[in-house]
């Protein structure tokens, strides 16, 4: 709702009342124009103040509401009779003013702003555009450049850089209700036809089509076959070339192919989504608001090669006290320069001192007795984990959780080595620690409701988005990968390029195929798992292991030191050890040729549909497994995952709810189709818990956790 209250005698302020972010619901539309007519009415009344509840101006529409039969006044008429109102009215802004809360603040002839708000139109990031004339009044407001920035990233604007742009007239520290008052009460009376933005001229650019080409190019090239930023794009042009009016239908033209799109949906699912991920639960019955977290206030970690410097980096920045611990004396010095050049970065890009004196280093573990929580970060050897977790146990005060960055062994073996495998759960964070968003908690069947609950809480006190999952070999992330990668490599076998299989994947969406992700994050590594995993055995049948069948590609390239960018080649050639532009590779292709002719295999034509389907869906299929055996509580937990730590392209949502879109009973269809072709690949093998959606009539995602527990329960 929207509160109107008379005070100071000649003010009207109308309060908007959602929580918790005071967004825009058809209630709250209702009785702004409700107040605002009262307070024109009201002869008493000299001007207006808008505000919002609780700190927080207004986070826009009301995205709950998409997706349903729109009630209530639109956004924009209501904005045009606050703009065209004969009396001053002022947006006291405090906290936030996103979307279509900024849109309505641009509608009011004044805006105050606290010094702490934040003011954005982040509509991109939901795959629409401002649709309340805020693609057009911006532009009019700070200029063609400055608003296709801010409309094209969706970029919050702290209130000293809105002052600066112009967006904003006035920033306070004191209270903003209060300064707006006074502001408004000095401007009552006064004329307001300067004030109406909508009036005003978009300034003018002598290299205007320069602009918008350039601003094209660099969306297209960002956006992975995202179109909403195109849009954004497009309304902005519309601004700067087409009068107020014109340009308004301009917005709603493209707004309209933007609501409904699959893209929309896919963003505001994502957006939902990451915020469910911290409604956690265990297969025991736990749950976020029935466990409580330990505060941690200090922390060590152990290890200090790069993932262990980007965790002390974090861990430092979000003001925690940390013993850094690295036994080789070389590696600590390298490594306290390292961490110390990237806390200066970071602090220099945000405008603070870097907290340098967070951190204490030491070559010595027992230096670690008196920490709250402990990140194991050394190298991912089980061995070397054991004897770290055993160390600890003898130095760390009792209630001391133990937590490992491994990104895949056994967290409860590990937790063996302890006498209290309770307080022990995997936290893996993805490189670079100190910048990836996603940190997966991973517990064991032995892991306290507590532990779990301290490592999600430092998770998000870091800003991390955590997502709790349970122990099994890769966790959720690399568990998923390892399918899709097979399937990468026998579509090699069969006659496809990694340059062919990695331009499928990235017109998909993909920041980088599999191919080239696999050159960046080094060969080698895969090679020794799965060199302990038993697998690469000389002397073995050269392409079945238990049955299944296996491609030893990834092994050969590896005993050839061809370990990808780190080396110089890899699936791909590289002018130099260490460069990042991937070429095709001539001996690659004769190596492959070869390879086939050795094995008796004839290369075949291979289509995009047949590299998307192979790769997605056997992943989507692993995805299932984990759903049907708990270790992930819901298919927003394994989105999350892929979109924020393995780059599946955001505006399709995550795999299982691309499966969604795509239909559950294509993806059964297509998984049996390429079963039949390969019996040999277990991963092609339709889950059974995905047979089940399909019986049940193939539900929509937000209901498939019922489905899920049905199944549990059968267990
Ligand atoms: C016409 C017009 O042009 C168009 C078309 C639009 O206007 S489109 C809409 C444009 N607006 C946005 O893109 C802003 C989206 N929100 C945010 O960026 C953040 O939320 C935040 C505002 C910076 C607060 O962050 P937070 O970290 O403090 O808390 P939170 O956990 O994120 O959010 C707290 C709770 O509020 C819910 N919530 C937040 N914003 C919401 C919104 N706009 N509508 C509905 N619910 C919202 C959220 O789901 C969560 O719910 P729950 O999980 O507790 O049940």
């Amino acid at each position: 709702m929207a509160q109107y209250t008379r005070i100071s005698g000649s003010v009207g302020l109308i309060t908007l009342k959602n929580p918790p972010v005071n967004a825009l619901s058809a209630v709250v539309r209702q009785g702004i124009v409700d107040s605002v007519e009262r307070a024109l009415g009201e002869p008493e009344v000299k001007c207006l103040v808008i505000c919002g509840q609780s700190g927080k101006f207004c986070g826009g529409a009301d995205i709950r509401e998409f997706g349903k039969k729109m009630t209530g006044p639109p956004l924009i008429p209501v904005f045009h009779a606050i703009e065209a109102a004969a009396k001053p009215v002022v947006a006291a802004i405090e906290g936030i003013a996103l979307g279509g809360g900024l849109e309505l603040a641009l509608g009011c002839h004044y805006r105050i702003a606290h010094s702490k708000a934040k003011l954005g139109l982040p509509e991109v990031t939901l795959g629409l555009l401002p649709a309340a004339a805020g693609s057009q009044r911006l532009p009019r407001l700070i200029g063609v450049p400055a608003a296709l920035d801010l409309i094209t990233t969706g970029r919050h604007v702290t209130a000293a850089e809105a002052l600066q742009l112009g967006i904003v007239d006035q920033v306070t520290d004191h209270n903003t209700v209060d300064a707006a008052v006074k502001f408004a009460l000095s401007v009552a009376g006064q004329s307001l036809d300067a004030r109406r933005i909508s009036t005003f001229p978009c300034p003018r650019l002598s290299n205007l089509d320069a602009v918008f080409e350039a601003a094209m190019q660099k969306v297209r090239q960002a956006a992975r076959g995202a179109i909403a930023p195109v849009a954004c794009v497009q309304a902005v042009r519309a601004a700067a070339t087409l009068p107020y009016a014109q340009g308004l239908e301009r917005e709603k033209e493209l707004m309209a192919t933007l609501f409904t799109s699959g893209q929309a949906r896919a963003l505001q699912y994502s957006f939902f989504a990451q915020r469910a991920v911290g409604r956690w639960s265990m297969p025991s019955g736990a749950r976020w608001d029935t466990s409580k977290p330990k505060p941690i206030r200090k922390a060590a970690v152990i290890g200090l090669g790069t993932m262990g410097r980007g965790i002390t980096v974090g861990l430092a920045q979000a003001g925690l006290s940390v013993v850094a611990v690295e036994t080789q004396e070389k590696q600590l010095m390298e490594a306290k320069q390292a961490v110390s050049g990237m806390l200066e970065r970071g602090a220099k890009k945000r405008g603070v001192s870097p907290p340098l004196g967070n951190i204490s280093y030491s070559s010595n573990i027992k230096t670690v007795g008196d920490v709250d929580l402990v990140i194991e970060a050394v190298f991912e050897d089980m061995a070397l984990k054991k004897e770290v977790f055993q160390q600890l146990s003898a130095v760390c005060r009792p209630g001391t959780f133990l937590c490992t960055n491994t990104s895949g062994l056994d967290i409860d073996d590990l937790a063996s080595q302890t006498p209290n495998p309770e307080l022990v759960v995997g936290m893996h964070f993805f490189a670079p620690a100190h910048v990836m968003k996603l940190l997966e908690v991973v517990y064991g069947p032995r892991s306290s409701p507590q532990a779990v609950a301290t490592a999600m809480q430092l998770g998000k006190v870091i800003g991390k988005v955590s997502v709790a999952v349970g122990n099994c070999q890769g966790f959720v992330g690399n568990r998923m990968l390892s399918p899709y990668l097979s399937q990468a490599n026998f579509l090699l076998e069969e006659g496809a390029t990694p340059e062919f299989v990695d331009q499928v994947l990235e017109e998909f969406g993909f920041a980088m195929g599999a191919f080239r992700m696999s050159d960046l994050s080094g060969l080698d590594v895969g090679w020794r798992v799965r060199k302990a995993a038993g697998l690469v055995v000389p002397g073995k049948p050269a392409r079945m292991r238990q049955g299944c069948r296996y491609s030893p590609l990834g092994d050969l390239l590896c005993e050839q030191g061809r370990f990808g960018q780190k080396t110089g080649s890899g699936w791909y050639q590289y002018d130099k050890p260490g460069s990042r532009v991937a070429k095709p590779d001539p001996w690659l292709h004769s190596f492959l040729e070869e390879y086939r002719a050795r094995h008796g295999l004839v290369a075949r034509r291979i289509d995009h549909q047949e590299v998307l389907e192979r790769c997605l869906y056997s992943l989507i299929n692993e995805g299932f497994r984990i759903l049907e055996e708990g270790i992930a509580a819901g298919p927003e937990d394994i989105d999350v995952i892929y979109v924020l730590g393995y780059s599946w392209p955001r505006h399709r949502g995550g795999p299982m709810f691309y499966a969604d879109m795509v239909g559950l009973t294509r993806v059964l269809e297509r998984l049996e189709f390429y079963h039949q072709a390969h019996p040999d690949v277990p991963s092609l093998q339709p889950c059974n818990l995905l047979r089940k959606l399909v019986a049940s009539g193939t539900p929509p995602i937000h209901r498939w956790r019922e489905v899920i527990k049905k199944v549990h329960s059968q267990l």
